[in-house]
């Protein structure tokens, strides 16, 4: 535990990353990587909770786009996560690490649901604990999802893994010139719309003075890295004046 510097993380895994290679759905051998990535941290005694979204199966606003409630296509939103967390959850314990997936929405033949008191003591016996179905409410994303669990737990830090190496001064998807920052304060993210994360994670976490890291998903070793107290990709937080 000694090389690390964080003692409990939230960390968001994007939902679109578990494609891997494929177009849709889980690349098997993407949570298998995933598992490997977080082991060292997870053998150190560092609690980790996990947060992961569902974009690689399906987003509320794909169905809205198509005429669907909004309401509707998200629940399904929320669905999609509960599908990746299992997926999650099933590689983590094969690789031998102790697992727990705790549900927003109440699903109890397959989850347990999420009770704030029982996802502490999880986390507290080592368990890696996943977050499935976001907030539960239709009209949020697991960004929020993750930034609220993350306040919740009194996590140190959020840690969005994502398929870009930190925040840029646009999307760097987009814009090839875009200019990446070490370091940002929420107000700069929330004031020039920066999309990496969205408004209401954002400030829910410049709110409770969460500190963001945002970082690739993709880098070996990154996760590591991070909670030894490296900044791997771009820091969020907020300047005291
Ligand atoms: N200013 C910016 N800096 C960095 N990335 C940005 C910026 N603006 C937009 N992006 C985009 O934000 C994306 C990451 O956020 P997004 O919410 O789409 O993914 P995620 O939360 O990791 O995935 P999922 O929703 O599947 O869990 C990147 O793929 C990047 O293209
Ligand atoms: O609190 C939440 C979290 C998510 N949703 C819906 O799920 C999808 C997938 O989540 P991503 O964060 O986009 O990966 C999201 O698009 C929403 O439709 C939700 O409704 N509430």
């Amino acid at each position: 535990m000694s090389d690390f510097k964080y003692k409990r993380v939230l960390l968001k895994l994007s939902g679109e990353a578990l494609m891997g290679s494929q177009s849709f759905g889980i690349d098997p051998a993407v949570p298998l990587r995933l598992a490997e990535e977080i082991r060292p941290v997870y053998e150190a005694g560092v609690e980790v909770a996990v947060v992961v979204g569902g974009g690689n199966i399906y987003r509320g606003v794909q169905g809205a786009a198509n005429g669907m409630d909004r309401a509707q296509g998200d629940n399904m939103g929320m669905l999609a996560t509960v599908i990746n967390a299992l997926a999650l959850q099933d590689t983590f314990e094969k690789a031998g690490m102790d697992c727990r997936v705790m549900s927003a929405i109440e699903m109890r033949q397959i989850a347990e649901p999420y009770i704030r008191r029982r996802a502490i003591r999880h986390l507290e016996k080592g368990r890696i604990t996943i977050f499935a179905a976001g907030t539960g409410n239709p009209y949020f994303t697991t960004d929020t999802g993750a930034a609220l669990r993350a306040c919740e737990i009194n996590a140190e830090i959020l840690m969005k893994a994502t398929n870009v190496d930190g925040v840029y001064d646009s999307d760097p998807r987009k814009n090839p010139d875009a200019k990446k920052f070490d370091t940002i304060t929420y107000s700069d993210v929330l004031n020039r719309d920066l999309k990496v994360m969205d408004a209401t994670a954002t400030a829910l976490c410049r709110d409770n003075k969460m500190p963001i890291m945002v970082f690739d998903i993709n880098e070996p070793g990154c996760f590591e890295r991070a909670v030894s107290g490296q900044n791997v990709g771009t820091t969020v937080f907020e300047e005291e004046n």
